[in-house]
């Protein structure tokens, strides 16, 4: 490829160099090295491509990174991470041991805040500004957020306490006008209007004691320059109001804003998506959700789904599409989803809240508060629940287990396929009279013919899979593919026995009794961290009841994990089959040798 001005761009300093006049032909060369890595590596794309302008911009305007820059979920900062000192190590992005695919501490000077979750930008860049003025530091603060993301309470509750403060914060809102999905809800009506400029004098973010501008277009590179010179000179919290197209340079993107989100692989010189084959490929765990809660609900008027900004990634968009009147997305909300749900509870439906594992962690106390402590029959599905692979430590869903086995009268199921986790959908909205957490992971399982007849499902009752002698093997949700996997790989495979214990709470006393019993040795086996969840749920149970077996749990390490695929964090983590082998192996030889 002919040499560009990007070949010579390792650090902002190096952009700073350039004439105005040339930055054009940067963004030119960003996006098309944006494209040409994401088309093969994959990861996020529409995102990073809608701010090259507004990237090239900030780093050229600010002194970065002595000023701050903080970037809201940091799925945009792709060339943010290229101009700084990354851009060798982009092809790298998202994979094991190579660069994370969000802005990461530990991982560049230029990246000042870690970021992964939405909605946080502000409330950190507050917090950096106001510990500048503590210590006399002269430096600009400026957080980046979406339009979708700004919706979100926490970005609220840092917009309320900025407004009061002196701080010089910038907070630069980037509408685009679409989250994963289209953005929704009353702000972003209002976002609209203000784009028509019908309601200048009613500004919302002026109301909060911002100095507003805006808005502008976000792909006029001069235009935006000027812009943040003006509101370098101004004091105290100031938000930049930005218009801009997500998937800006790439037709394809432009157009299909959803599924360019993160495409996967496609041809950098046509955009078309590069399909792989699925006609004969189970299906993945979302869509055993979105399809069989169509079904349920076209039966049972009282179901309602509840999803906060994920309708594609989990497949509720089925059921919006088919009962609009009963599916809502209520924006990146997950206190507000759940409180939703409780509400709905109260008055008899039966709220299926859709939730990414790791997306429940910000609502934590609306679980606990809003729905355990009253009991109330709120569905939880959990979808990416364990290894989620490529976005790595931010959206883990691994301690869910740890996190939900501590409270009170909910009940936590995880089922090991697609049937499962259909029986138990059909099983709760027969009528239940407490809350559930039904967690399932990413992608798909190993069930083609999936579609069978409904069956209930008895709670707090698990399932011996296959009977043996010695050694018991324990396991939850989808981990009983890996235990069988290994089961027919194993010599010697008649005296170990496994069992499928489907809840993690309440557990099955009998049935724990019985395999204490009867086995000389346990091995239980999750994709969640061990500390907590239900291995040490078992153990403890082995304890109170006095079992002095060797229980070995195999589980999620009490250490972060990184990006890579689930099969080498598996590996990692040693959740795969080889290392279940050697488990087995492993207490084998000691039985053997005692
Ligand atoms: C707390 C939380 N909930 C959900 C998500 C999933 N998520 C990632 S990006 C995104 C949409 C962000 O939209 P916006 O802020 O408008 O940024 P854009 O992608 O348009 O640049 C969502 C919902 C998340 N990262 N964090
Ligand atoms: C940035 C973010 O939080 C989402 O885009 C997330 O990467 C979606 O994950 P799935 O691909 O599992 O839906
Ligand atoms: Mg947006």
């Amino acid at each position: 490829m002919k040499e560009g001005l990007l070949d010579h761009i390792n650090t902002p300093d190096d952009l700073r160099k350039l004439p105005v006049e040339s930055l054009a032909e940067v963004c030119k060369e960003l996006r098309r090295f944006i494209i040409s890595i994401v088309a093969a590596k994959e990861g996020h794309l529409g995102a990073s491509l809608g701010v090259v302008e507004l990237t090239i911009a900030l780093h050229y305007v600010y002194n970065t990174p002595d000023d701050l820059l903080i970037w809201d979920v940091g799925h945009q900062a792709y060339g943010h991470k290229i101009l700084t000192e990354r851009k060798h190590l982009f092809d790298t992005n998202r994979q094991l041991n190579g660069l994370s695919g969000f802005p990461t501490r530990s991982e560049s000077k230029y990246d000042t805040f870690g970021v992964g979750h939405s909605s946080t930008s502000i409330s950190a860049a507050l917090g950096m500004a106001i510990a500048s003025k503590l210590k006399n530091e002269q430096r600009h603060h400026i957080a980046v957020i979406g339009d979708a993301s700004i919706a979100s309470g926490m970005a609220f509750e840092g917009l309320n306490h900025a407004g009061v403060t002196d701080a010089n914060l910038l907070v630069i809102l980037n509408d685009n006008a679409i989250g994963i999905d289209p953005s929704v809800g009353a702000l972003k009506q209002y976002l609209t209007n203000v784009k028509k400029g019908t309601q200048k004098q009613d500004n919302i973010f002026e109301a909060l004691n911002f100095n507003y501008s805006g808005p502008v277009d976000g792909h006029n590179l001069p235009l935006l320059i000027d812009e943040l010179e003006r509101l370098k000179t101004i004091e105290g919290p100031k938000l930049l109001h930005i218009i801009t197209t997500k998937g800006k340079g790439l037709k394809q993107a432009e157009e299909n804003q959803v599924q360019y989100h993160a495409p996967g692989k496609f041809d950098a010189t046509t955009g078309e998506l590069i399909s792989k084959s699925t006609s004969n490929a189970p299906p993945k765990y979302q869509d055993v959700f979105g399809e069989t809660i169509v079904e349920l609900a076209s039966k049972n008027e009282r179901i309602i789904g509840i999803t906060p900004a994920m309708p594609t990634g989990s497949s509720l968009r089925y059921m919006m599409d088919k009962f609009p009147d009963r599916a809502f997305d209520v924006g990146i909300a997950e206190q507000h989803a759940v409180t939703l749900a409780a509400g709905m509870a109260t008055q008899g439906f039966i709220p299926f809240c859709n939730i990414y594992s790791t997306f429940l962690q910000r609502a934590y106390d609306q679980v606990i508060h809003d729905v355990a402590l009253q009991n109330l029959p709120v569905v939880f599905c959990l979808d990416r629940a364990g290894l989620v692979g490529e976005d790595g430590a931010t959206h883990h869903g691994v301690f869910d287990l740890a996190y939900l086995n501590c409270i009170p009268n909910l009940v936590i199921f995880a089922p090991r396929n697609a049937i499962a986790l259909r029986n138990i959908m059909y099983t709760v909205q027969l009528g239940i009279d407490f809350p559930i957490a039904i967690r399932y992971p990413r992608g798909r399982g190993h069930i083609i013919d999936w579609k069978q007849e409904f069956k209930i499902i008895e709670i707090g009752k698990g399932i011996c899979l296959k009977e043996g002698e010695d050694i018991a093997i324990l396991s939850i949700g989808t981990t009983a593919r890996n235990v069988e996997l290994a089961l027919t790989d194993i010599e010697h495979s008649t005296q170990i026995g496994h069992f499928d214990m489907q809840f993690v709470k309440p557990l099955d006393e009998d049935l724990l009794h019985d395999i204490f019993r009867k086995y000389k040795a346990v091995i239980t086996i999750e994709d969640g961290t061990v500390n907590g969840g239900f291995g040490s749920a078992i153990l403890r149970f082995a304890n109170t009841n006095n079992y002095k077996h060797p229980i070995k749990i195999m589980g999620i390490k009490d250490k972060f994990v990184e990006h890579g695929s689930v099969a080498q964090l598996q590996q990692l983590q040693k959740l795969d089959v080889p290392s279940i082998i050697v488990e087995i192996e492993n207490l084998r030889f000691a039985f053997n040798n005692c």
